[in-house]
């Protein structure tokens, strides 16, 4: 294992990355629920998000978590039919949600468009649902509201595309662009379905850890760029960031276009030994 001083961890494989992803999110949530009772946590949808979610299910030590004490949001969903398996909130459903004890009041998926006649409106649907619960929240004596429109993010997990879009803010589109907005409502998507509703840059960033997760040698020039400090309007996933931790959670392959500067810090081809500090690079062989 070598560490690295940026918070990327390097897995050998995706079944590794995905089974210590879900261990790492089942740790995370047990510590939120002992210091605050309930956690939250914002799902993703793609490849690696989605068999997260499944390791999660499978995992033993899914039993040390609360799950009627979890709320679940998603970080983007595709507008469709609430049935339609494209949905993120479908694939989670079926890889983990159905599989644990969950509160279903505690389930907080995009409207579709079964209960939405726009795009737009399930945007806007979505918006005031996360705005509704920050109310709620905000009543606690002493809550600290980071946005007073959404309510406190403690995991926001995140999916890379190859073209390194996030959630559903795509490069150089409208999109990553919006500030200001907690919701935007996407109408042209380079990737099937076009109409997509997501959280904006600036309401991803409310979150108190982001945690990307990402295989895949297609993945491997968008982690590269991301980690080399590229602006986010070019590659969206350089403008992910938690208020308190960033985790590249990465496989090998995602790995290989890294810039040599951060698996080199010192220039002197060693690294630097591991456990020295959770935000670094962990490479495990
Ligand atoms: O369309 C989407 O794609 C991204 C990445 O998916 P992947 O299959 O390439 O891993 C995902 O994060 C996002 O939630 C989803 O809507």
């Amino acid at each position: 294992m070598r560490n690295f001083p940026n918070g990327v961890s390097i897995h050998p494989d995706i079944q590794s990355l995905t089974a210590a992803t879900a261990a790492r999110l089942i740790t995370k949530l047990v510590d939120v629920q002992s210091r605050r009772g309930v956690a939250t946590v914002v799902l993703t949808g793609g490849t690696v998000g989605t068999a997260v979610l499944d390791a999660v299910a499978s995992a033993e030590a899914r039993a040390a978590v609360d799950w009627s004490r979890v709320n679940f949001w998603w970080g983007d969903e595709r507008f469709l039919a609430a049935d339609s398996p494209d949905r993120n909130a479908v694939q989670a459903a079926g890889a983990m949600l159905s599989r644990l004890p969950v509160s279903p009041d505690r389930v907080h998926p995009v409207p579709s468009s079964d209960d939405a006649a726009s795009v737009q409106d399930a945007a806007l649907g979505y918006a005031r649902n996360l705005a509704e619960a920050a109310a709620a929240e905000q009543l606690a004596p002493g809550f600290d509201a980071v946005d007073p429109r959404l309510p406190r993010f403690d995991v926001l997990l995140l999916g890379v595309g190859p073209d390194a879009h996030i959630a559903s803010l795509f490069p150089e589109m409208a999109g990553v662009r919006t500030t200001g907005e907690t919701v935007v409502a996407v109408t042209d998507a380079p990737k099937p379905p076009p109409e997509r509703v997501s959280l904006t840059l600036e309401a991803i960033n409310t979150a108190e850890e982001v945690w990307l997760a990402v295989a895949g040698e297609d993945k491997a020039a968008a982690v590269g760029l991301a980690l080399a400090g590229a602006g986010p309007v070019q590659v969206p996933a350089a403008g992910a960031h938690g208020r308190s931790k960033t985790r590249w959670l990465i496989d090998q392959a995602a790995a290989s276009q890294l810039p040599e500067r951060l698996l080199d810090p010192d220039g002197t081809g060693a690294g630097r030994d591991a456990g020295s500090t959770e935000d670094s690079i962990r490479s495990e062989h």
